[in-house]
């Protein structure tokens, strides 16, 4: 029986054709795709450093390394890791961000906030259970989160009239949409990726499910100031400058009244 570190031990092999670059890495471009992971959290921290340095932002670059650990081997463990990473980091998210306005009416008032947690917690560990089982499975159900952050961001963008905010959300839909079809492309047309001599989709998910964070946080920042921080106003900016087709959008924090 391979152990469960072995290379190709894990029920999931990606499109990409596997040993054909190097002799020690399964998957190529799926391995060093990841890279972008690293480059767009350091910009995310550095364009955002006024908020990181009054809130802890969850490290969603971890993913990347372990990511990279199961291309590279396509192994049991590194499926797991890879899983169980993002699992981890989407709990950290919610727990730090999730606004109370929207913890469901289900559970009792006085006691929201600690049965929030409480739902929260047993979730988290009944799906890092669900991992060891079926990991494949487990992938879709991650991947369902983000319908429910649409939710939220259609809910907070009713109550917001600030144009910035707005396009801010377009943008992270758009490159989520382009990303999670790569994702799918490479899952279910492989064989079509295939004849066409071009099976690196996962490696397009990697960088663009990427950059749809690099839209994602920063909104997510915009309405916990909103929320969690009256003494400041949340200033959308963009770098490297407004005029630009192509911008990373920012949080900055300004002393006065709020805009939402
Ligand atoms: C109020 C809550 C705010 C939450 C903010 C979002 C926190 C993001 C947390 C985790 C980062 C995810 C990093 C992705 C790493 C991808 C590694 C990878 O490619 N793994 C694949 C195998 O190599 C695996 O098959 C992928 C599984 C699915 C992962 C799904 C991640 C969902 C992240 C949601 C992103 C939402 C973006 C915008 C939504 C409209
Ligand atoms: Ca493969
Ligand atoms: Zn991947």
């Amino acid at each position: 029986m391979p152990s469960i570190f072995s290379y190709q031990s894990s029920e999931i092999d990606w499109c990409e054709n596997n040993f054909v670059r190097s002799p020690i890495i399964a998957e190529y471009y799926n391995t060093i795709s990841n890279v972008c992971f690293f480059i767009l959290s350091a910009a995310l921290l550095h364009l955002n450093w006024q908020y990181c340095q009054k809130r802890s932002v969850p490290m969603y670059f971890i993913s990347g390394i372990f990511s990279m650990y199961f291309h590279m081997t396509l192994s049991y463990v590194g499926q797991l890791l890879d899983e169980l990473s993002i699992l981890w980091t989407l709990a950290v998210a919610y727990s730090v961000w999730y606004p109370r306005a929207h913890f469901p009416r289900c559970i009792k008032r006085g006691h929201r906030e600690k049965q929030f947690y409480w739902l929260g917690g047993v979730t988290t560990v009944i799906t890092t259970l669900m991992s060891f089982i079926k990991p494949s499975i487990n992938a879709y159900a991650l991947n369902c989160i983000a319908f429910h952050l649409l939710y939220l961001t259609w809910r907070e963008l009713k109550k917001c009239d600030d144009q910035r905010v707005h396009r801010m959300a377009k943008a992270m839909v758009l490159w989520w949409v382009l990303a999670i079809t790569s994702w799918l492309s490479d899952r279910w047309l492989c064989w079509l990726c295939q004849a066409i001599n071009f099976p690196y989709f996962h490696s397009f998910w990697h960088v663009l499910i990427a950059v749809s964070l690099l839209y994602c946080f920063p909104l997510v920042m915009y309405f916990d100031v909103t929320y969690e921080m009256p003494a400041f106003t949340p200033k959308l900016g963009y770098w490297p400058s407004d005029s630009w087709p192509i911008v990373v959008p920012y949080i900055a924090l300004e002393e006065p009244h709020k805009q939402c």
